[in-house]
């Protein structure tokens, strides 16, 4: 899957931007503030529904009127598709192949972007909810089942929340239940999906430093009991005092392990980078194996990462998705067949 063709209205700093990219890679440079995230956000946005700088969408709207659009042409496996997004005031507005969308993750599917950018070490040192995120955005993508499950599990918390602030004990042995199948059922799916990661984790990373070597990924799934309906039932009285679940997969994490020892707030932010990178790809690549290669986008490459791991992100990228977009100051000299366009106040120029 690859994109043919982006329109962007309005957008940030961009007025209007019309191109149609490389089937490979697509290389974007110019001087800082000229729009090049944007662009890369732009995307970004239409696959996931929302922005990786900002949860305030008014932000996103540029000076031009209060709609921004995205038009994007796809190519699925030779068959062409229109995904479209837009903001109007408090509005949002999705499309798709001309149809409207309501649910803005059916965007999402069929359109996996994987995106790399400044802050993304976050996703080493930062908190669970992080990693989760991450979890949750790969199983979405592998297990078609899965957001049903999530869905149903969020939907059970609310309700045990809520019934924690009664005294309605039938009610809750019931809601007990069903956090716990719901919970059980996501936990196994996410299980699955990190001993796969885990696997390719290693070779994705391709680093030498001794920090980075037999760093493995273990699931932990938010309770101790050999069943979460135990785990509930066991802490009910204190959830109670708390007024909410302390148990369950909105607890878990992700465990970066080296010896068996937890070393996301041991490893340099040097480090971190290239071991989120290496998730991040790693992810590309289940994917991949999965027949759903994304997009993969890259912002600031050359400023995170020194020549031989700069070289080692980029292969690995573009190996696993067949269209890599990267941003940089200066235009990134890319092996393999490319555009390269010019960003400036928020104009892009096709050069070669
Ligand atoms: N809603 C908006 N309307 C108009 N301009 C905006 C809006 N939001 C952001 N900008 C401006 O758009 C410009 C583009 O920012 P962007 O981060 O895309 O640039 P960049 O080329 O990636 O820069 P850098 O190399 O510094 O990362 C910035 O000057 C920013 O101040």
């Amino acid at each position: 899957m690859h994109i043919t063709h982006l329109r962007i209205t309005n957008f940030r700093n961009i007025a209007d931007a019309d191109i149609e990219p490389h089937p490979r890679v697509n290389v974007f440079h110019g001087a800082n503030g000229a729009g090049k995230t944007s662009v890369l956000e732009a995307v970004f946005m239409v696959s996931r529904g929302k922005s990786f700088r900002t949860v305030r969408s008014e932000e996103l709207i540029g000076p031009e009127s209060g709609v921004f659009r995205i038009f994007l042409g796809l190519d699925r496996d030779g068959e062409s598709h229109r995904l479209g997004l837009e903001r109007d005031g408090r509005q949002w507005k999705a499309r798709r192949d001309g149809q409207d969308v309501t649910v803005l993750s059916e965007l999402s599917r069929g359109f996996p972007v994987v995106l790399m950018e400044p802050n993304s070490h976050e996703l080493v040192s930062g908190s669970p909810d992080a990693r989760r995120r991450f979890l949750d955005w790969g199983v979405f993508h592998v297990e078609p089942e899965y957001l049903e499950w999530w869905r149903r599990y969020a939907r059970a918390l609310k309700q045990r929340n809520a019934a924690l602030r009664g005294n309605d004990e039938r009610l809750l042995d019931g809601l007990d239940e069903l956090v716990a199948a719901a919970g059980s059922a996501l936990s196994e799916m996410r299980a699955r999906y990190v001993g796969r990661l885990d696997a390719l984790v290693g070779d994705s990373l391709q680093d030498d430093r001794a920090a980075l070597t037999d760093i493995a990924l273990s699931y932990e799934a938010g309770w101790r009991e050999d069943s979460l309906l135990e785990a509930l039932r066991r802490t009910r009285q204190r959830d109670r005092e708390q007024g909410s679940t302390s148990q369950g997969p909105h607890r878990a994490e992700v465990a970066i392990l080296r010896d068996g020892q937890r070393v996301r707030t041991v490893l340099s932010r040097g480090e971190q980078k290239a071991l989120a990178a290496a998730l991040l790809l790693s992810q590309a690549r289940l994917l991949a194996e999965e027949g759903q290669a994304p997009v993969i986008l890259l912002d600031d490459l050359a400023s995170e990462f020194d020549g031989p791991h700069l070289e080692n992100v980029l292969e690995t990228a573009v190996r696993y998705a067949p269209q890599v977009w990267v941003t940089g100051v200066e235009p990134l000299a890319v092996a393999h067949p490319h555009t390269v366009f010019h960003v400036e106040h928020g104009a892009l120029r096709k050069m070669v």
